[in-house]
């Protein structure tokens, strides 16, 4: 079965990639790597890039990417995606070069069409990965608010291999997931709704004082905060919530809870209270989870 190393990074479609770029990086916190024609890669670790940003005419998501956890399952993993019917696609050695890859692969899924990358080897920066501003660790997690809850949630955790960490019932239902072979008690979540669109992006936070810091850094550059500081009953992580220059919903998210390799916990199936979104009593502004498209990508182009 698939096991992971890590979420490794998400593709956004910008309105406007000059302003964007300079958000993530001095907003945010991340190390801007290189603009090729309309794509900008940024860091924030040893990768070549945990983020690119790409000019669009709208918002939102086109592609979430994960690094396998050992280059030697690539062909593995792309067998069983195929025997499974997901139809993967390999890009050519031109194309992971392009991208400073290894072996990468792509399909989408089957309810909202949504582009998956696996992908192993990606290029190490020469020098480590400094944060200038909030000490962010990783990009954390990636949410979904949708109307095909059930079949993501099966087909994410029978085909692609995620774990339950918890889930919350009823008709405000959520899920956490953790890709196989990761710690963090969500690198992927899903909540129902009425729409199939991004909720938001997670970046951890070192340190609750990095939340802290980030609050006053919003404050000063006019950005708006849409929840928190806060608690989430769920992975336990202090959390602040604020939108990028699209509107996209971005987290700083501190102190997850990780579980262990072995025996980890049971998942828990949450009460849907106000508790459970934050134990300090907050309430999300009407712009938390408002804005990003999920953007289907035309396949077919890969390798052209
Ligand atoms: C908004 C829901 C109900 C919630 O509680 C979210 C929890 C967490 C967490 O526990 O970390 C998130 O970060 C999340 O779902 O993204
Ligand atoms: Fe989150």
């Amino acid at each position: 079965m698939i096991r992971y190393k890590k979420l490794g990074y998400v593709v956004l479609s910008v309105t406007d990639l000059n302003k964007s770029v300079d958000f993530y990086e001095n907003i945010v916190g991340m190390e801007f790597v290189e603009r090729v024609l309309d794509a900008a890669y940024l860091r924030c670790s040893g990768d070549h890039h945990n983020l690119i940003l790409e000019q669009g005419e709208e918002p939102g998501l086109k592609r979430v990417a994960f690094e396998l956890e050992k280059a030697d399952q690539f062909q593995a993993v792309f067998d069983h995606l195929k025997k499974q019917g997901v139809n993967p696609v390999e890009l050519s050695a031109e194309e992971c070069q392009n991208l400073a890859q290894g072996r990468t692969l792509r399909f989408k899924d089957p309810y909202l069409g949504v582009t998956y990358e696996f992908y192993v080897q990606i290029m190490q920066m020469g020098t480590p990965f400094v944060p200038k501003k909030a000490r962010i660790t990783r990009l954390l997690h990636v949410v979904y608010e949708t109307n095909k809850f059930d079949e993501l949630f099966d087909f994410f955790t029978t085909v692609l291999n995620f774990n339950i960490s918890d889930i919350q019932g009823r008709e405000t239902g959520w899920a956490w997931l953790r890709a196989a072979g990761t710690p963090f008690h969500h690198n992927f979540a899903l909540t129902k709704g009425k729409e199939n669109k991004l909720n938001h992006l997670a970046y951890q936070a070192q340190r609750v004082d990095d939340v802290g810091i980030q609050v006053n850094r919003l404050k000063d550059n006019n950005v708006p905060i849409l929840f928190g500081p806060g608690k989430h009953h769920p992975s336990g992580s202090i959390f602040l919530y604020f939108a990028d220059p699209d509107g996209l919903t971005i987290e700083y998210s501190q102190g997850m809870e990780e579980f262990p390799e072995e025996n980890p916990r049971e998942p828990r199936r949450l009460e849907p209270t106000m508790h459970t979104l934050d134990e300090w009593g907050g309430r999300p502004k009407p712009g938390w989870g408002k804005v990003g498209k999920l953007i289907k990508e035309d396949l077919e182009k890969v390798n052209q």
